[in-house]
């Protein structure tokens, strides 16, 4: 499949600080691409090299077959981190304006945006202000503003964050919407769930730098699987049985502990719960678990993706 968004060999510094290093990816026309990482890893700058909006300090970007994303402007959507539509504005008027910047007639801007709130269950709030909206619908209205020219392209930044389950949940099936329309999306997230649901392929950045780039299931298949056993258990018990790499404890509860033990690869976990039966372990409960991109992401990263990378940790780090 063409690629809609090639990078090669891209960096970013900030003065002297590398936040985005040797950045090589590609998206591939009308699929779902989750940029996952941390805060600070470098996603918002990356997105803002690929928009032309911050110039790449080395490297290449090709975006719709522009070296610069300005010149290909009105062919992409763009949902930034920051968010704040005119406070004073309708949904519909803010809908429009927006598809104005990017050369839709005002007419058209509104009869779109009428359409685009109704089918998102907003057509109740088109005539009040968006300062009197949750900020969960005024999330979704600035979401509809950035694609009412119907980009070929849609780029949105941490599009999850502060939404609550249900919002989440909508958030997820326009993604899906835009793609089954034909358009290319890529996303930003630190929430691995949302990309292992959505994306065809998923980019993983820790400290400036990708750690892996593939499907969701390739990126799962990096971890190891690994039981999850339930008894009054010592974590040196579990972790001399034979095909356990690691143990930690998941839960605790007086002297009965939840632990989670992965396993080599290749390893089924039979073997390791004979031996824990046959040793006399005081398992209670047991259960087989295949990896998350979760667990796939801090196997390949040996980072958290909740935890945050400032700009002298990772400073620190390259020391
Ligand atoms: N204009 C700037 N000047 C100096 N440092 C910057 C600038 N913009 C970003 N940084 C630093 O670069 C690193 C990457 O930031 P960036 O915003 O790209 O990360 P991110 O993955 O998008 O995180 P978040 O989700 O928190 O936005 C951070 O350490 C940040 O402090």
């Amino acid at each position: 499949m063409a690629a809609a968004l090639t990078l090669e060999g891209v960096g970013k510094r900030y003065g002297t600080f590398e936040a985005v290093r040797d950045l090589s990816f590609q998206v591939e026309k009308g699929s779902i691409c989750g940029f996952l990482g941390p805060n600070g890893a470098g996603k918002t700058s990356t997105l803002r090299m690929i928009l032309g909006l911050q110039p790449a300090t080395s490297g290449r970007i090709d975006i719709l077959g522009a070296a610069d994303g300005r010149e290909v402007r009105d062919r992409i959507g763009f949902l930034p981190e920051e968010r704040g539509l005119y406070r004073k504005m309708t949904p519909v008027e803010a809908i429009a304006f927006f598809g104005s910047l990017k050369g839709l007639p005002a007419h058209e801007g509104r009869k779109r945006a009428v359409a685009l709130l109704e089918q998102q269950g907003l057509g109740a709030s088109q005539k009040k202000k968006m300062k009197e909206l949750s900020k969960g619908m005024a999330q979704k209205v600035q979401l509809l503003a950035s694609v009412v020219h119907r980009p070929e392209f849609v780029i949105l930044d941490e599009p999850f964050s502060g939404l609550d389950p249900v919002n989440q949940q909508g958030l997820e099936t326009m993604i899906r919407d835009l793609a089954a329309q034909g358009a290319t999306v890529l996303f930003s997230t630190h929430v691995m769930q949302h990309a292992e649901r959505l994306c065809d392929k998923v980019v993983l950045l820790a400290r400036g730098r990708k750690a892996f780039e593939g499907s969701v299931e390739a990126a799962r298949a990096t971890a190891p699987r690994f039981l999850e056993l339930d008894g009054a258990l010592s974590t040196q018990a579990v972790a001399a049985l034979p095909g356990v790499t690691g143990v930690e404890v998941v839960d605790e509860a007086g002297d009965t502990r939840r632990l989670k033990a992965a396993l080599a690869a290749g390893a089924g976990g039979q073997d390791t719960l004979k031996a824990a039966f046959l040793t006399g372990l005081d398992v209670r409960g047991f259960a087989l678990k295949e990896p998350t991109l979760h667990d796939a992401f801090i196997g390949l990263t040996g980072d958290h993706p909740d935890q945050p990378q400032t700009s002298s940790h990772t400073a620190e780090a390259a020391r």
